[in-house]
């Protein structure tokens, strides 16, 4: 049996079936990433032992969790879990939160308190401990529920849409953190989520999924680059560009520049979805700080919109998807060729070290 996850989940409810191989090595992030009732968080309940699966198998870390004979309760699984809402208990403290499970499994209070002091410093919240949940914000909290899953010293983490209740601000500084913590866990990582974005920022690789089955995997740029399917192209058509930051400028090889709203240093990728870059034929006024002078190579029909693939953005050699509706298409005149001008705010671009 392998280190790792090595899982063949298989789990009916209703008329819904799931059937999804997953595997991960120790220390890797995986992303299941699709659209509402794909069967993503289906998915994470069968792995945390919250669902009973009707076949297939979990293995993790050398144990066999789950096969059709028997199946190990939730509470007896090496798995750190933080759920969508953070359920974290109203009357204790955050640090009593975290000391809750080491507590449970038999540590002295000294004991748990003094691991979850440490691992609350880890997560950045090193003063808080004291804190009722209810004094928290929506990105403390996370953090909370984050510190508390490792608490276990889980061999797998189960991460379920861990951004999507926080504000775009405060998202922008969780993400960040969570990247940083997650690539210092030595288990897996399983998260959960629609945004394309999320994925490419703190997953090694992406399993794409839609009802109940696996679409397409691989590293957030394979997908990004050759989706699979034109779903897929949907779903994560993110553009994603390389480059080196020096504070808010981006210098992307061989000549060009981008411009971020917050500061970065050394080797980054860039992302921003299709639907931030905009096209015009004339100069803009009031001009944006990412303005290029660039081309049209394609145009392509993606449902009711056109993707446009733009080239020589932000520099020469350099393409990149812009989506705008087919009126546009026909108000700009656009056709392979055509010159325009095309931009996209600073603070629609995530960067994130490569
Ligand atoms: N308790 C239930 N009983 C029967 N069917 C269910 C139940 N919960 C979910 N389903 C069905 O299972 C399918 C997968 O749901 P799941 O919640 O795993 O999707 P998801 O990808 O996590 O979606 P979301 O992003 O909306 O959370 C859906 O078609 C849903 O209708």
């Amino acid at each position: 049996m392998i280190n790792g996850l090595n899982a063949e989940l298989r789990v009916s409810r209703g008329t819904f079936r799931l059937d999804l191989p997953l595997r991960a090595e120790p220390g890797e992030v995986v992303a299941l990433l699709g659209p509402n009732g794909a069967g993503k968080s289906t998915a994470l309940r069968a792995l945390a032992g919250l669902l009973i699966m009707d076949g297939g198998r979990i293995d993790l870390a050398g144990q066999r969790l789950a096969d059709p004979s028997r199946q190990w309760p939730a509470h007896r699984r090496p798995i750190g879990v933080v759920f969508q809402d953070y359920l974290l208990f109203p009357h204790l403290s955050a640090l009593d939160n975290v000391a809750f499970g080491p507590r449970c499994r038999g540590r002295s209070k000294a004991e748990a308190r003094a691991l979850a002091a440490k691992l609350l410093a880890s997560v950045g919240l090193a003063d808080l401990g004291a804190v009722r949940p209810r004094q928290l914000s929506g990105g403390q909290a996370q953090r909370v529920a984050l510190a508390r899953a490792l608490a276990g010293d889980p061999e797998l983490l189960l991460l379920d849409e861990p951004l999507a209740a926080l504000d775009a601000r405060t998202r922008l500084e969780v993400r960040g953190l969570l990247r940083r913590r997650l690539a210092a866990f030595g288990g897996v990582t399983v998260l959960v989520t629609h945004d394309p974005v999320d994925a490419a920022v703190l997953a090694d690789r992406v399993v794409v999924i839609e009802a109940g089955a696996p679409v397409q995997s691989g590293t957030p740029a394979e997908i990004a680059r050759h989706p699979a399917t034109d779903y897929v192209a949907r779903l994560v058509g993110l553009n994603l560009l390389s480059g080196t930051a020096a504070g808010t400028t981006v210098r992307i090889e061989p000549a060009g520049t981008v411009h971020l709203a917050h500061p970065a240093a050394g080797p980054v990728q860039l992302a921003f979805p299709p639907n931030a870059v905009a096209l015009f034929t004339e100069r803009p006024i009031g001009t944006p700080r990412n303005l290029w002078h660039a081309r049209v190579a394609g145009l392509e029909p993606y449902g009711d919109e056109v993707r446009v693939e733009v080239a020589d953005v932000p520099g020469p050699g350099s393409a990149v998807l812009a989506e705008v509706t087919p009126e546009a298409v026909a108000e700009l005149g656009l056709e392979p060729g055509s010159r325009v001008w095309a931009s996209v705010k600073a603070s629609a671009i995530t960067s994130y070290p490569r």
